[in-house]
């Protein structure tokens, strides 16, 4: 009889599959339909709203059933809760924008010609995400993601050791939307603070304060944070998602952070975790390909990180590390060595 090979294809054939679910997954959002699809509803109906062609439309929503966006009953379509709470348009926690940006963002469809033919040479040289990433619009749509589990993650840690009452001054650095101190304001209210950005993004953060009504809690500082001066005697620094940008001046970013809390002070630390081989977390590795393959090579090591929170004087508490969300990133806890 004949003989099986060693391995099976499986795997292949799977991501084939994973492929177009995803092709499916943003074809639905770019169509709108789970705009639509609140209670259960027809295709026929969703075709005489949005004026799609009803056959084509009913394919594709069999489709989208069939991978566990939607679910089907008696001919009529409804989002499933997660599809409702972050693919429709009228939820709060809408992401439907946020995943086209990062798909784009961090999309692969120049990778067979950078692997050909190498790196653009004014990237590498300048060697700076804030010349390569919309920033602007990446703080604008993380208002949004950013509540939709790691605000929570950090303020339910921040609850182990903040009293509700503390008088807390709070500094988030390189803060994208400010929405991690524009909720530690909300959650403890005699908190207030500093969000610094760079000016190209920072009147996003200040939109933000603006639309919450925390301007006298909650004011905005506009810098580089490799160059400026970025305050002090802060009871709380976040830096999330931020480190690497400090491409080979990691060091001095941390002693600076360092200087700027108080003693008794913490530092709430959001990275990548990235093992030194730069093979995990596969999510970041993959996540940073597009940049790294254009020029940029600013992604830091974990223990590149800890050397550097070490050298000014960091040692990660006890609280437990939580999901920072942005996929796979962590959130921990520092304070400064006696
Ligand atoms: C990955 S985003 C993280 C944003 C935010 N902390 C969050 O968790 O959503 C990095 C942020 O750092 C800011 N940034 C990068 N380099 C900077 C620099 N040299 N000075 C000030 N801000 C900077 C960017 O504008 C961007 O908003």
């Amino acid at each position: 009889m004949m003989e099986y090979p060693t391995h099976s294809p499986r795997k292949f054939l799977g991501m084939l599959q994973q492929y177009r679910e995803t092709q499916l997954l943003f074809a639905g959002i770019s169509l709108k339909v789970f705009d639509y699809l609140k209670h259960d509803t027809s295709a026929e109906k969703i075709a005489s709203m949005t004026g799609y062609d009803e056959r084509n439309l009913t394919l594709f929503l069999n489709s989208l059933a069939a991978i566990g966006l939607l679910e089907k009953n008696n001919h009529q379509f409804r989002n499933t809760p997660e599809t409702e709470l972050f693919l429709s348009q009228n939820s709060p926690y809408y992401l439907g924008e946020y995943l086209t940006f990062w798909n784009k963002m961090t999309g692969l469809d120049q990778v067979e010609e950078l692997v050909r033919l190498g790196p653009d040479p004014a990237i590498q040289e300048q060697n700076q995400g804030k010349e390569l990433f919309d920033f602007r619009k990446l703080a604008r749509l993380t208002a949004v993601e950013a509540r939709t589990g790691r605000v929570q993650s950090f303020l339910r840690a921040a609850a182990q050791f903040v009293e509700p009452t503390a008088p807390l001054r709070i500094l988030d650095l390189g803060g994208g939307s400010g929405m991690m101190a524009i909720e530690f304001v909300r959650q403890f209210p005699l908190a207030s603070g500093v969000i610094f950005e760079q000016p190209g993004v920072a009147d996003v953060p200040e939109e933000c304060v603006a639309e919450g009504h925390l301007e006298h809690r909650l004011s905005i500082m506009r810098g580089d944070f490799m160059t400026d001066p970025i305050g002090g005697n802060y009871d709380l620094i976040i830096a999330s998602g931020i480190l690497d940008f400090a491409n080979a001046n990691l060091k001095e970013l941390t002693a600076k952070i360092a200087q700027a809390l108080t003693p008794s002070g913490y530092l709430y630390l959001v990275s990548h975790r990235v093992s030194d081989d730069y093979i995990s977390p596969k999510e970041s590795i993959v996540g940073w390909l597009s940049s790294h393959l254009a020029g940029l090579d600013i992604l830091q090591t974990r223990s590149n990180i800890e050397l550097a929170l070490t050298s000014a004087g960091f040692r990660k508490t006890e609280i437990k590390p939580l999901d920072g969300a942005i996929q796979n990133l962590m959130g921990e806890f520092y304070t400064l060595a006696k």
